[in-house]
């Protein structure tokens, strides 16, 4: 599990720090984390090109330039405001021999810092203007430049970064926007920080939490799902729920709903009923993909909410909610509900997203006292105790018709098997990404490739 801490509480640590260290020497410490990395990414190459802004973002980068030098490496420096330049850094990096210029020539290596965790905004003008031409690969100190360092938000241009050293501990930038390959460096924060603000869950975390048989399981101690979706308008959303259900654990997974029969054909272990009322006794509910939105539909989900067991509110059953706050009565509040908005979704039921993912999941997750999921590239988990989980793909392959679907029956499984909302929320996104991965292997796939790829994701989490 890693934590990330918002901008204002590393900042509260490293003034605590610094005020029992010489001074400078965290900036040292970071500048020569950021040389080690850059000297990694050269691989015996020799032109270096910082880019430097008015902060000590470029004074990490002057000193960089510093130690860069020392190694023999050729370091020419742009100063953004040259007025404001990081004093001693610059003074260490010219008597080291770099070079200041007004536009970096051909380099083999760009080290960004124009801006760190002051960054508002996306790049000023000239700041863009020295990032547009670049064909060297970004070394991002701190985070690329043009990026929020809380939000992940980008506004406008961006440092698009290679790798990204970081330091004393990571930001909710480095889980929320593309940052490259990120390197943390120890710069002595750890016993200053408070506990973090977001969580990411490492695939060793999911492995360990994952639900497998044990000696004494039989098909009903592990959980029950029940899967209410899908309408003869949209069955496959019913095959594609249930199916990952299926293929999530190895507990029963009954189907109840009008796509009986194309889920009987698809999935033969599925217990499948065409009604609700005949679907048995259930651990856990998923409701809503594929299911329609009518009278009908309706019914069926008051009668999931009022069933007293944790329930996966997803794609209709979302819309339905926000259409018709009535149904909001048929919950029990002590029973877990997980809400799994992509952002159309959330609008209809929470207003707009806005830029900050982060934020609009947590109000959504105190409005409703839910969980909810906040879809998207970078996934949003908020619970309303105030954990708030994050998870990057890190790949674009998820992005297709009917994967939402597959994510809500891993995660009605998980909830069926008795894991913690947030918890089941945060492990089923995250085999949901490692899924489309293993299965898109570089080209693109449909959500029924990303549902056979579930048990390797499963099996490569739980293998140390
Ligand atoms: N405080 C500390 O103890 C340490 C800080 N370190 C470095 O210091 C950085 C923070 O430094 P500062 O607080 O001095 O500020 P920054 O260096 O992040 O920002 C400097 C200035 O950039 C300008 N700026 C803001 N938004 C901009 C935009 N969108 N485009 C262009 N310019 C913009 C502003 O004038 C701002 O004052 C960290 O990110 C890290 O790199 C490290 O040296 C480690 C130790
Ligand atoms: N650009 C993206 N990168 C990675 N994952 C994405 C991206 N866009 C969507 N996803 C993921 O794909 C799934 C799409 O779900 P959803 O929008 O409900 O699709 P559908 O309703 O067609 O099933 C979610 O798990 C979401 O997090
Ligand atoms: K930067």
């Amino acid at each position: 599990m890693r934590g990330l801490w918002t901008t204002a509480r590393v900042r509260a640590a490293e003034e605590r720090v610094m005020a029992a260290v010489p001074p400078g020497a965290l900036m040292r410490r970071a500048a020569f984390g950021v040389a080690v990395v850059a000297a990694e990414l050269l691989a015996g190459r020799r032109r270096v090109g910082l880019l430097v802004g008015a902060g000590n973002n470029g004074g990490d980068a002057l000193w960089a330039g510093y130690h860069l030098r020392k190694r023999g490496v050729t370091v020419t420096a742009v100063l953004l405001e040259p007025s404001r330049a990081h004093a001693e850094g610059l003074a260490a990096f010219r008597r080291a021999g770099g070079r200041v210029v007004d536009r970096l020539g051909p380099v083999d290596l760009v080290v960004d810092g124009i801006v760190g965790l002051s960054a508002r905004g996306p790049l000023r003008p000239d700041a863009a203007a020295h990032v547009a031409g670049l064909d060297a690969p970004v070394l991002a100190v701190d985070l690329p430049s043009g990026v929020d360092p809380d939000t992940g938000h980008v506004a406008g241009p961006a440092v698009r970064a290679h790798t990204t050293v970081t330091f004393g501990c990571l930001k909710p930038v480095h889980a929320l926007a593309d940052c490259g390959d990120v390197r943390l460096v120890d710069i002595g924060l750890a016993d200053a920080l408070p506990g973090p603000d977001l969580l990411e869950l490492d695939p060793a975390d999911v492995g360990a939490a994952w639900p497998v048989p044990g000696p004494d399981s039989d098909k009903y101690t592990q959980g029950v799902t029940g899967v209410a979706a899908g309408s003869s308008t949209y069955p496959g959303a019913a095959v594609l729920a249930t199916g990952a259900s299926l293929l999530s654990t190895s507990g029963l997974v009954r189907y109840a709903g009008p796509a009986a029969e194309a889920v009987r054909a698809h999935w033969p272990e599925a217990i499948c009923t065409g009604s609700i009322t005949d679907a048995g006794r259930v651990q856990a509910w998923v409701v809503g993909p594929g299911l329609g939105t009518g009278l009908g539909s309706e019914q069926v989900l008051r009668t999931v909410l009022e069933a007293g067991v944790p329930v996966c509110a997803d794609a209709d059953a979302i819309t339905m909610l926000a259409n018709n706050p009535d149904l909001w009565d048929a919950r029990d509040p002590d029973t877990p509900l997980v809400l799994t908005p992509h952002d159309r979704e959330y609008e209809r039921l929470a207003g707009p997203v806005g830029e900050d993912r982060v934020a609009a999941a947590r109000r959504a997750a105190d409005k409703f006292g839910a969980v909810v999921l906040l879809k998207g590239h970078a996934t949003v988990i908020a619970s309303p105790d105030g954990r708030t989980l994050v998870n990057r793909a890190g790949n674009s392959w998820a992005a297709t018709a009917g994967s939402g679907d597959v994510l809500s029956g891993v995660l009605g499984s998980l909830l069926a098997a008795g894991l913690d909302p947030a918890l089941a929320a945060a492990c089923a996104t995250r085999v949901h990404t490692l899924a489309a991965a293993l299965a898109a292997d570089g080209a693109p796939i449909p959500a029924s490739a990303l549902l056979h790829a579930l048990p390797d994701a499963i099996r490569t989490t739980r293998t140390p």
